[in-house]
Parts: structure tokens; C-alpha cells; sequence
């Protein structure tokens, strides 16, 4: 895991000196999914790529530095840990629903000596309620389709920020489905960026939206009504 780590951030021009702090966090993981359902991904290769590399990706596509960023349905902290491990002048919110989830999340960050990183049990919903327009950036993967995850997320970010989206390449249909939602809660398109995650030929895609103006008070509503309906 250590060489692929190495070579993979060597590949993004990212600091290798993490790389112990990226093994132990993975060990962790692996160790904990034995007990607890985190991850789907076992093969510590995998782990390494699809996971760790994954979220690195994100630090080469904007400038993280000093920010304070959100990761919005973090789960098992992808991709807020490996972020925050490899920035530290970041300040990362690794937020999830999930309390076990959360609890293995501070448990980590305090084994790793992480101070930049906080660790929230909380709906996004609910969060924007104490925290709207409180971040440079909120970060995503694989919570909810974009028209639904961009009401989840965009109260969060402060305009002039950014939300970055983690997608699949075949998002072309539901990007398009979330242009409408999108301008409803102050944000537009900035670009689309497909990428091959590091020591893989596995493509991802990164949508990359700009709060422009403020986002409408009457955003987020309650969950019950995002998820009946959802903006469009
Ligand atoms: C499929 S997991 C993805 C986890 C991680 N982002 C990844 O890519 O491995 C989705 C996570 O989003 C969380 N989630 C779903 N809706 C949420 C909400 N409204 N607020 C906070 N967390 C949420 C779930 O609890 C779950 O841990």
C-alpha cells in the first residue's frame, strides 16, 4: 500500500511525507469494517486507489489551502480524511448522519493526532440550520443525486465558494437534470472534470459548481420534502 501511495501522490505533484498517516488510517478502517459495515472496498490495493488516491485527486482540482471545508455524508471520511490528512492547513468538518460512523471518525483523527479535522454527527439539512454559508468548500461522493445533494450542500458554502461533486462518468443525464436546481440555490456550473484515478485506469468525474449569489432562506427544506421533491 505505501508503494502505490508513493507513486500515486508522486503522479499528483502531492506531498509523499503522509503516506504512514494514510497507511494507518486504512489499517483502521480495515480493521473496524470487520465489526462495523464502512466500506465495500477490502483489498488494501483498492483501498489505496479507489479510496485514498480518489479523494487525494480533489487537493489538484482546487486550491484547499487555509480553507475551511465541508464533506457532506463523509461515511467511512471520503473524502474529508485523506484531505485533511494531506492538507493540514485545511479545517475539515467530516460530517455524516450516522453516529458509528462518526464515532470511528473521531476515534481516528484523535489516533492521528488530526487537530484540523472535526468530526460531526448531524443531517446536512439540519447542520445549515447553525452553519449556512459557513464554508470555503463542501466536497461530496456518493450520497444522493445531484439535484438532491446540491440542496444538501450549496447553504453550506459561502458565496464566492465551491462545491465539489464526485461523480460517476455516466452523470451526463443527471448533471443535466440538476442545472435548474443548481440556479435555484445560487450556484452555476463551472467546469466538468474527468480524471483517471492514480495507478488505475478507473475514470471519475468531478463537478465543479460556484455559489454565486446567496442561497434562498427557504433552502434546505426539511429532508421528507428534498427527497419527494426534489428541485428541478
Ligand atoms: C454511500 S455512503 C458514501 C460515503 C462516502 N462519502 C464515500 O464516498 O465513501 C453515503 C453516506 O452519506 C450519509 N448521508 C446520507 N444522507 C445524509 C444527510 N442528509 N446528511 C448527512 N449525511 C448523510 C450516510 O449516512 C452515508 O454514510
Amino acid at each position: 500500500m505505501e508503494e502505490i501511495l508513493k507513486q500515486g501522490l508522486g503522479s499528483l505533484g502531492l506531498d509523499t511525507a503522509a503516506v504512514p498517516q494514510l497507511t494507518e488510517f486504512a489499517r483502521r478502517l480495515l480493521e473496524k469494517n470487520k465489526v462495523m459495515n464502512l466500506t465495500a472496498i477490502t483489498e488494501p490495493k483498492d483501498v489505496a486507489t479507489l479510496h485514498l488516491l480518489d479523494s487525494a485527486w480533489l487537493l489538484t482540482a482546487a486550491d484547499c489551502r487555509g480553507k475551511a471545508l465541508v464533506d457532506v455524508g463523509t461515511g467511512a471520511g471520503f473524502p474529508g480524511m485523506p484531505m485533511g490528512i494531506l492538507e493540514p492547513t485545511a479545517q475539515l468538518t467530516l460530517l455524516d448522519s450516522l453516529g458509528k460512523r462518526i464515532d470511528f471518525l473521531q476515534e481516528t483523527a484523535r489516533a492521528l493526532h488530526l487537530q484540523n479535522i472535526t468530526c460531526v454527527h448531524a443531517r446536512a439539512e439540519e447542520f445549515a440550520g447553525q452553519h449556512r454559508e459557513g464554508f470555503d468548500l463542501a466536497v461530496s461522493r456518493a450520497v444522493a443525486a445531484l439535484p438532491m445533494l446540491c440542496e444538501l450542500a450549496m447553504p453550506l458554502v459561502k458565496t464566492e465558494g465551491l462545491f465539489l461533486a464526485m461523480k460517476s462518468v455516466e452523470s451526463d443525464g443527471e448533471i443535466e437534470s440538476a442545472r435548474g436546481a443548481i440556479g435555484q440555490l445560487g450556484g452555476k456550473i463551472e467546469k466538468i472534470l474527468d480524471y483517471t484515478v492514480p495507478c488505475t485506469e478507473v475514470r471519475h468525474r468531478l463537478v465543479v459548481i460556484r455559489k454565486v449569489r446567496p442561497t434562498p432562506s427557504q433552502f434546505p427544506r426539511p429532508f421528507a420534502k428534498i427527497k419527494k421533491s426534489p428541485l428541478k
